[in-house]
């Protein structure tokens, strides 16, 4: 990865989150920046090594419900065959993500689970829904979804200076 400058309404953010310690005495310096119009998602996944062991999300405009699933173990060959369980099985818990919260997953919920966004238009929170004490919505509830904008702020440790790969400014 290549460093760039953050434009300095997110470097406000990265700094915020970064003062919490959630990266250690580093501050972040790689933002992802996702927009989910209602009814769109994205696919289960890990965040992979190269922004280990912290990732943060803001959350602007519609709620979501951030999904974490069980991944398929590639070293059982029940799992190969994709018979053992299905993804409704995998689904272990959700997160509901409330506009203007942050999110940081650490540890086990980094290394050991797929995240995902089911391409839905509403969400009706069920007994998956692990963190609504934390939240303003309630058990039994559906809300709707609308466009939400995603900031995921992380620190890269390997990053390359443009100056070496371009050749110094004057
Ligand atoms: O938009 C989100 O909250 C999740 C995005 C995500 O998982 C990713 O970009 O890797
Ligand atoms: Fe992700």
């Amino acid at each position: 990865m290549v460093q760039e400058k953050l434009p300095s309404w997110l470097q406000t953010y990265a700094d915020q989150i970064s003062s919490l310690g959630v990266f250690g005495d580093h501050c972040a310096n790689h933002v992802l920046v996702n927009e989910y119009n209602a009814g769109e998602g994205i696919m289960p996944h890990e965040d992979g090594p190269m922004y280990y062991p912290t990732v943060t999300t803001i959350s602007l405009g519609s709620h979501t419900l951030l999904d974490f699933y069980v991944p398929i173990n590639k070293d059982c060959p029940e799992d190969q065959n994709q018979v053992s369980s299905t993804e409704e099985q995998r689904h272990i818990l959700s997160l509901l993500l409330e506009p203007r919260s942050l999110l940081v997953v650490r540890e086990e919920l980094y290394t050991s689970y797929l995240h995902g966004i089911c391409p839905k238009t509403s969400d009706t929170l069920g007994p998956k829904a692990a963190n609504l004490e934390k939240c303003t919505a309630h058990s039994g509830e559906t809300l709707q979804r609308g466009t939400r904008v995603s900031l995921t702020i992380r620190f890269v440790p390997k990053v390359l200076k443009t100056s070496i790969l371009f050749g110094r400014g004057r």
